[in-house]
């Protein structure tokens, strides 16, 4: 089943085209991967597909139904939500309030609001920081501050920005099994990553953005080696030389 369908979506900032008829599918389950080189568009897609900003032309559908141009909100209480690159913590409120934050979206009462983020907290390993002053975690305990805050909207999909950027190797060998144990949960993600170690290892199928249009999708290990992806990371001259290289060698 298709959770999230794009289909030739279009946004220009005055003249400059950041995304180009943008056509792309989710399946359920799993994880899908968004990559692309510096300022290809790929957060101006996360920001058109979750309601941050309003698309020239085209549609989005989730889950079947068409969502395009609804606000975030009605978009995220339908069971869709993004995390952004840089984690702003409400200060002066500790982590559990931080995370019920997220939960109040769909939870009224401010007990049960905290007890779901308690339990979240637990899942992205915060469980020991919950009374902490959120302003006071590192950057590591921010980024899983914004996954918590994610999944206590109780999504059926999650979009994440960059979660691993930031990291050192060590915290993005701990973050990996967090990701993993969420899909394992049955929530569908989609994630946008420059780590291509990450990539590999986490995502069953990736689209790659380029100038605001899709230049290659298919299973990770296949389209790190396509040569337009490579032309498009590194300009036409040095995979030209790559290639050469390669056929040189075989
Ligand atoms: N609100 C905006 N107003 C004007 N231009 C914008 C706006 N948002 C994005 N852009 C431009 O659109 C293009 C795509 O930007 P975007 O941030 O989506 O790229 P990206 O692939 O996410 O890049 P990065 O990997 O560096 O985060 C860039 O040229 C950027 O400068």
């Amino acid at each position: 089943m298709t959770v999230l369908e794009i289909n030739g979506l279009c946004k220009s900032f005055g003249g400059l085209q950041a995304s180009q008829s943008v056509t792309l599918t989710v399946p359920q389950g799993g994880i899908t991967s968004l990559i692309g080189p510096n300022g290809a568009g790929k957060t101006t897609l996360f920001a058109l597909i979750t309601g941050f900003h309003t698309p020239d032309s085209g549609s989005v559908r989730f889950l079947g139904e068409d969502i395009t141009g609804l606000p975030p909100e009605a978009i995220a209480k339908r069971g869709m939500i993004r995390t952004f690159q840089t984690v702003q913590p409400f200060a002066g409120q500790t982590v559990r309030e931080n995370i019920a934050v997220g939960a109040h979206l769909k939870i009224r009462g401010r007990a049960e609001a905290l007890a779901k983020a308690e339990a979240v907290a637990r899942q992205v390993g915060l469980g020991d920081r919950l009374d902490m002053d959120a302003a006071s975690l590192t950057v590591a305990g921010r980024k899983r501050l914004e996954v918590a805050r994610a999944l206590a909207t109780d999504p059926k999909l999650i979009l994440f920005d960059e979660v691993l950027a930031g990291l050192n190797p060590s915290e993005i060998r701990d973050v990996i099994p967090v990701i993993h144990a969420i899909r394992d949960e049955g929530v569908t993600i989609l994630l946008i990553e420059h780590v291509m170690q990450a990539v590999m290892s986490l995502s069953d199928y990736t689209w790659v953005l380029n100038q605001g249009a899709i230049i290659a999708e298919g299973p990770p290990k296949d389209v790190v080696s396509d040569p337009h992806v490579i032309e498009a990371y590194l300009g036409k001259g040095m995979a030209e030389r790559i290639a050469k290289r390669e056929a040189a060698s075989a």
